[in-house]
């Protein structure tokens, strides 16, 4: 995204559920936006950081298949999305808390996850005192009201993680096992601008790390597995190639997925029919610019519709159908550089845990493919119908069948 447009609109969802607009999605372009997106960055998205974090994804990803594998003993159909939505929350819990923090099922976790889904919801809705601000007040859909009440929440859910931090009076000098929110505690250290951050600014930075990873990578392992029982020879090419690539003697690794081209299409096919965040985030301009011959004024909103993007005929053949074979002898990739296909956007917005979150998928996906058979209950129709808000899960929570096709040794 160009500079001039590299900056977010104020919203009441921003003031009230980001802390003031101070985490780092929704921070608008200046020094402190820099200064948190860089920590993240030093933090979770060096290849050093990527390669030190490899081995929690395999064995988040693996207590998965054996969860699965249990869950479908009895033959009926297993809860996919919970599945999947417990691996990229604990993946992002180990990464930012140091911890196994959610115990699958805890109440906690419960918790967390319905805190993201109204979060993600509540800043995508269409607020309209954001647009109109004298009427603001009236509060007419309601939003300002459940922002408040999810805002409580938040607050004491984050409270109860940063009081466990504070408690433990660790020395930020020589203590090895700091986390990210020790980290963020003791910013006087490596920050430029800021001698310490506040509790607020805390909260917001460490929620967004654990939600912005948990949810886009969650609904986008659903929406390929969705897409995949539609259209069961997918299933079939990806299994094949798997056992070309991997075997059935072991089960697939981080090492294996840049082999794995046909799932790679897949997760890209995935990416460009239903992309995580529809409308990407919400840009700002920050000063008048001409865009096309057209003048832009400073402080005008732009909303990226990746969705249409994706679907638009005069760009895709066969546009609406899952064709995962297009992107096997195409060069498009989803990195920011291709302008067809931006589920991560593009630019000093783009998302920082692009390699995490595109690793997180692949992988979530091939050890579903590799270790089970799935298929749709019969009794079931599948319902592809999408959940609007800032991001896009399924409406309806994927369920299916799945039998094991590995040696019960590997699960
Ligand atoms: C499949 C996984 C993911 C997808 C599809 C995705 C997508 C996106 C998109 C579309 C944006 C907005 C770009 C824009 O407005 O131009 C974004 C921003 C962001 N993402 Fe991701 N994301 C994913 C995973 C992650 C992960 C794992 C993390 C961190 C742990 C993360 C952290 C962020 C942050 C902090 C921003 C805000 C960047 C800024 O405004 O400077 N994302 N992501």
């Amino acid at each position: 995204m160009i500079r001039s447009f590299a900056s977010r609109p104020k919203s009441l969802a921003g003031t009230i559920l980001s802390y003031n607009h101070t985490d780092v999605v929704f921070a608008e372009y200046g020094p402190y936006w820099r200064d948190t997106r860089k920590m993240c960055q030093l933090q979770f998205f060096t290849p050093k950081r990527m390669e030190a974090s490899k081995h929690i994804r395999i064995e988040e990803a693996y207590l998965m298949l054996k969860s699965i594998r249990h869950e479908c003993e009895g033959g009926g159909a297993v809860d996919i999305h919970s599945h999947v939505y417990g691996l990229t929350r604990s993946i992002m819990a180990r990464m930012v808390l140091k911890k196994k923090y959610f115990a699958s099922d805890s109440k906690e976790a419960i918790n967390f996850e319905e805190i993201v889904t109204e979060h993600e919801h509540l800043l995508g809705v269409i607020n309209l005192g954001d647009f109109i601000p004298y009427i603001g007040w009236l509060d007419i859909q309601g939003y300002k009201r459940q922002m408040k009440a999810l805002r409580k929440r938040l607050d004491s859910f984050l409270d109860r993680i940063i009081r466990e931090h504070l408690d433990k009076k660790l020395d930020v000098s020589t203590d090895a096992s700091l986390d990210f929110i020790d980290v963020l505690l003791s910013t006087g250290s490596i920050n430029d601008h800021y001698e310490h951050l506040s509790v607020d600014n805390i909260k917001a930075v460490v929620f967004n790390m654990l939600a912005a990873g948990t949810e886009t990578s969650a609904v986008t392992i659903e929406w390929a597995l969705s897409e995949i029982l539609l259209n069961p020879w997918i299933q079939q090419k990806a299994q094949h190639e798997l056992d070309n690539v991997v075997g059935r003697d072991r089960k697939v690794e981080e090492a294996d997925l840049p082999q794995l081209k046909y799932l790679q299409s897949i997760v890209k096919e995935t990416f460009r029919l239903h992309p995580s965040t529809p409308f990407l985030v919400p840009h700002e301009s920050t000063e008048a610019v001409q865009v096309a011959g057209y003048d832009i004024p400073a402080k005008t909103r732009l909303l990226v519709n990746v969705w249409a993007i994706g679907r638009d005929p005069s760009t895709w053949e066969r546009a609406l159908e899952f064709y995962p074979e297009r992107f096997l002898s195409s060069n498009i990739d989803v990195r920011g550089q291709d302008f067809e296909l931006l589920p991560f956007g593009t630019g000093r917005r783009g998302c920082p845990g692009l390699s995490m979150g595109l690793t997180t998928v692949q992988l979530g996906l091939a050890v579903l493919l590799q270790s089970f058979e799935w298929s749709i209950p019969s009794s079931q129709k599948l319902d592809m119908s999408e959940e609007f808000g800032l991001t896009l899960p399924k409406a309806f929570p994927l369920r299916a069948i799945a039998v094991p096709r590995l040696s019960d040794y590997l699960y």
